[in-house]
């Protein structure tokens, strides 16, 4: 399977009722500290949301909750692998993406087989705070190396303009946040992203 090339991220269902019917066909669901119920019915929705546009789900972090609730992939980046049970996310048929940020992890990552691979922050990224101020675009060809053909997702500070460069250098995938959330007109925003990353 080959994932589309544009990976949004958003925070609550909501950006996924708007942003589905544009054409997004590759999302993440990033939701922190929500009260159990709440973050049960956010992926319940998403899943069915995704499913009846033809979309991907990505869960983030709530690896139980995803097999729960039969979702077919989840993000986690390496604090989350030291305390998720990856046989049993794999017995259940999931798909794992995981964040790499250097050498070491990336070794680690690809120890997991995953089924992509995250490199960030390509630039600065204003979303959270990062002990990796900016890897450069350049290291996306260095990641894209060793690799291999696991698709290759480059995050952080990623905005449509950039967007060609990161293509260029060797990414598969690229993935924002706030270049879309933040922007006065996410819409146009999303329809401006699918039209770059076509
Ligand atoms: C596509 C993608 N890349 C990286 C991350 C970051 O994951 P992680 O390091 O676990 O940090 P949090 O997003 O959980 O704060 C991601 N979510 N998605
Ligand atoms: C969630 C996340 N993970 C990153 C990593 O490098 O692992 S950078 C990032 C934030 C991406 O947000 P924006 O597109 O607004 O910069
Ligand atoms: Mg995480």
């Amino acid at each position: 399977m080959t994932l589309p090339r544009f990976y949004p991220i958003f925070d609550d269902v909501s950006w996924l009722r708007r942003m589905l019917p544009l054409g997004v066909r590759l999302v993440q669901l990033r939701i922190k500290d929500a009260p159990p119920d709440a973050l049960r019915a956010q992926i319940t929705e998403a899943r069915d949301l995704c499913r009846a546009h033809g979309a991907v789900l990505v869960v983030n972090d709530h690896w139980q909750l995803a097999v729960e609730l039969g979702c077919d992939w989840v993000h986690l980046g390496q604090e989350d692998l030291d305390d998720a049970d990856l046989a049993a996310l794999r017995r259940a048929g999931l798909k794992l993406g995981v964040s790499t940020h250097d050498g070491a992890e990336l070794e680690r990552a690809l120890a997991l087989a995953p089924d992509y691979v995250a490199l960030g922050p390509i630039y600065p990224t204003i979303l959270k705070k990062m002990k990796w101020h900016q890897q450069g675009v350049g290291k996306l060809t260095e990641w894209k190396s060793r690799v291999g053909e696991i698709p290759l997702v480059a995050i952080g500070g990623m905005s449509v303009a950039r967007a060609g460069g990161a293509f260029a250098a060797g990414a598969d995938i690229v993935s924002a946040v706030t270049d879309i959330t933040l922007h006065s007109d996410p819409e146009a925003r999303t329809r401006a992203w699918l039209a770059a990353c076509g």
